[in-house]
């Protein structure tokens, strides 16, 4: 469903990605750890085609992307979500006019039943759904991006640090609603700081250093302290033996 294949990128004298490959199939999650600076947001930039790689491929739903071609990015823009740390959403408008807001930018009109059904299968509460976003916490903005994910029946869901700032429940509610959607077939790419969230939603993990895919594991054979454990000895080998 995404797959992408030694992706190399270099900004200036900085080496961004260094032949990054991974691949995550329909109902499959995937996250995506690492230090500041491993080149995951380049990694999912790249997906988004905001940017174009200096070599390698990347396919989205069987298709390879030709990031020379417009109408090859606009198609496959229209098989991804992707939901940013902070929701860019209308703060004056409700959550059913910024869905249909988004929906008509992606050319697509569904009504009024729709939204709302995908607004429950969040779990966002109905007396909030007419409310404008700017009186919204940001776990409830997120679930909108995620009902605008699901009006979409978008393929591939690109999420780059979605927890960040989410109170424990939050994390846990949002942990759901997502294998909620790998369950109904969507490929998820996560991008996280948060070993929590990785373990309890990935079937796979890789860990990204300076560019490079260094560990990519297999997370239904992995405890939470052993995932830990790897992360720091894969991105910071020589103070962890330190410790050790
Ligand atoms: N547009 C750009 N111009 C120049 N350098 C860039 C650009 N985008 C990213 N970089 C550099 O590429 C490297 C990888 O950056 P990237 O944002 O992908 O890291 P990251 O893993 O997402 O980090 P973080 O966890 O801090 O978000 C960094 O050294 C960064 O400074």
């Amino acid at each position: 469903m995404l797959e992408i294949n030694n992706l190399s990128k270099q900004f200036g004298d900085k080496r961004a990605l260094n032949g990054v490959s991974c691949s995550v199939k329909s109902g499959e999650i995937m996250c995506l750890l690492g230090a500041n600076g491993a080149g995951k947001s380049t990694t999912v930039n790249l997906c988004l085609g905001f940017i174009k790689p200096d070599s390698g491929t990347i396919s989205i739903d069987g298709e390879l992307v030709d990031f020379d071609k417009k109408e090859s990015l606009a198609n496959s823009r229209q098989k991804l979500v992707y939901i940013p740390e902070q929701m860019n959403l209308y703060q004056d408008f409700n959550a059913i006019e910024n869905i249909q807001y988004l929906a008509k930018l992606s050319d697509i009109s569904p009504n009024v039943n729709e939204i709302q059904e995908a607004l429950t299968a969040t779990g966002l509460e109905s007396a909030a759904w007419n409310k404008p976003l700017k009186n919204y916490s940001k776990g409830m903005r997120q679930k909108v991006g995620i009902a605008f994910a699901i009006v979409r029946k978008a393929k591939v869901l690109l999420l780059d640090e979605p927890t960040s700032g989410l109170d424990p429940s939050a994390t846990i509610e949002f942990i759901n609603i997502i294998k909620k959607l790998a369950e109904k077939g969507a490929a998820i790419f996560m991008v996280t700081h948060d070993f929590y969230c990785a373990h309890s939603l990935a079937n796979k993990i890789g860990i990204m250093n300076q560019g490079n895919m260094v560990e990519f594991l297999d997370n239904n054979q992995l405890s939470l302290s052993s995932l830990e454990q790897i992360y720091h000895q894969s991105v910071n080998p020589v103070s962890s033996s330190k410790v050790a």
